[in-house]
């Protein structure tokens, strides 16, 4: 059984970590932090889990992170580049939830999340956690950097064309919406029932930190310098993602060799399904599974290719997609344990 530690088992991404792993026949839950709770039984804060988790949160400087064989960093940005470095000295595997090592750039990271980077030693080792373009690396990793949950979308809508060449890297656009859960599971007046119930809006126009992590991701598939807009939404949902992306082709294609390029790119991979083309993915068909269904669309059969993106934000955008990287870290199945099937209605 592989030993897991969770620091933050108390939000959203940390109680999701503990859904799928509570159904893993190969992990057995070993350490849980909570700052607030600590003594707790786990299963007192959440019932879904009555019998299926049965230890306590311990605070973060009581849990014996070291026995683990694998740490999930469930916190705000800043919390695991803290401890990463003890924790592999020690021979424990480390998965973060959080931003501190996607960004191989030590100036990008400090310049769009506005805290020092206090294990800058650690970001060329770390391996960007996104199985579907990254399986080897991740499978020999002791550090991975779990994306952010729009980067997952844009980056699986736009690789196939961008790795063609046959798109204008320069000009690509995503407008994508999530859901409230998102934003975490802390107090914040934005995300407060009266505020983001029966309500729509944009956010971070005019900057938004999955802008570098996306770009800088991106460019690795490309010669040409890669220019992205991207502006997020807040919807009136719990859970889901919807990532519309659009990109300008430079060559003739057809719409079937357009479809055959995304269906051979991801013919391997479990949790991206590359639906019918001009169909209409909606996030409820991924709702709790860790699947990421792609739909394409050509207007008027015009030179700008449409790329709809559905996921749930909590588990492709997080807790399922580092159980992914786990799985392929200690050589077992990638899917093993993420077999759900989304939930409807
Ligand atoms: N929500 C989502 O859809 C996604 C989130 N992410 C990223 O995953 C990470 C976790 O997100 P999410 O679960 O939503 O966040 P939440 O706010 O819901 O939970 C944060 C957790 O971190 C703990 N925590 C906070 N500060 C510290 C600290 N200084 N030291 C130790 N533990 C701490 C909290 O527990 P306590 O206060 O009890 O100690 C809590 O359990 C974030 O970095 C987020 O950006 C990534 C993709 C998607
Ligand atoms: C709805 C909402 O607020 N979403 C978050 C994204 C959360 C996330 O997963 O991203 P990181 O891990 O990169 O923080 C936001 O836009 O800040």
């Amino acid at each position: 059984m592989i030993k897991v530690g969770i620091v933050g088992g108390t939000g959203y991404t940390g109680v999701e970590l503990l859904r799928l792993l509570a159904a893993h026949p190969e992990a057995q839950l070993t350490a849980i932090t909570s700052r607030k709770e600590d003594g707790l039984p786990v299963a007192d804060m959440f019932p879904s889990l009555r019998g299926h988790v049965d230890i306590a949160f311990s605070s973060p400087d009581k849990a014996d992170l070291k026995q683990c064989d694998v740490v999930f960093f469930a916190t705000p940005h800043g919390v695991a580049m803290a401890q990463a470095p003890e924790l592999i000295a020690a021979g424990v595997k480390v998965i973060d939830l959080a931003a501190d090592f996607r960004l191989k750039d030590q100036a990008t990271f400090e310049k769009w999340y506005k805290i020092p980077h206090s294990a800058p030693d650690l970001l060329e080792e770390a391996v960007y956690g996104l199985p579907e373009l990254n399986r080897e690396d991740i499978s020999k990793a002791r550090l991975i950097a779990n994306p952010g949950c729009y980067p997952t979308t844009m980056q699986l809508g736009f690789y196939p064309l961008l790795k063609a060449g046959i798109i204008d890297a320069g000009n690509l656009i995503a407008d994508a919406k999530s859901g409230v859960s998102g934003a975490g599971r802390k107090a914040e007046i934005g995300t407060l029932f009266s505020e983001a119930s029966d309500n729509f809006k944009a956010y971070g126009v005019h900057g938004h930190r999955h802008t570098p992590e996306t770009s800088a991701q991106l460019q690795r598939y490309t010669d040409q310098k890669v220019g992205l807009i991207f502006t997020p939404h807040l919807v009136p949902m719990i859970r889901g993602m919807h990532s519309t992306l659009y990109a300008r082709l430079t060559q003739d294609i057809t719409n079937d060799a357009l479809q055959a390029l995304f269906e051979e790119q991801y013919k391997d991979a479990e949790f991206v399904d590359v639906m019918p083309f001009g169909s209409h993915p909606e996030t409820r068909s991924t709702r709790g599974s860790n699947m990421l269904r792609i739909a394409l669309h050509r207007p008027d059969n015009g030179n700008t290719v449409v790329i709809l993106v559905v996921q749930d934000n909590l588990v492709k955008g997080a807790s399922g997609q580092a159980v992914q990287c786990m799985n392929l870290m200690f050589g077992l199945p990638e899917s093993t344990g993420l077999k759900q099937i989304a939930l409807l209605p």
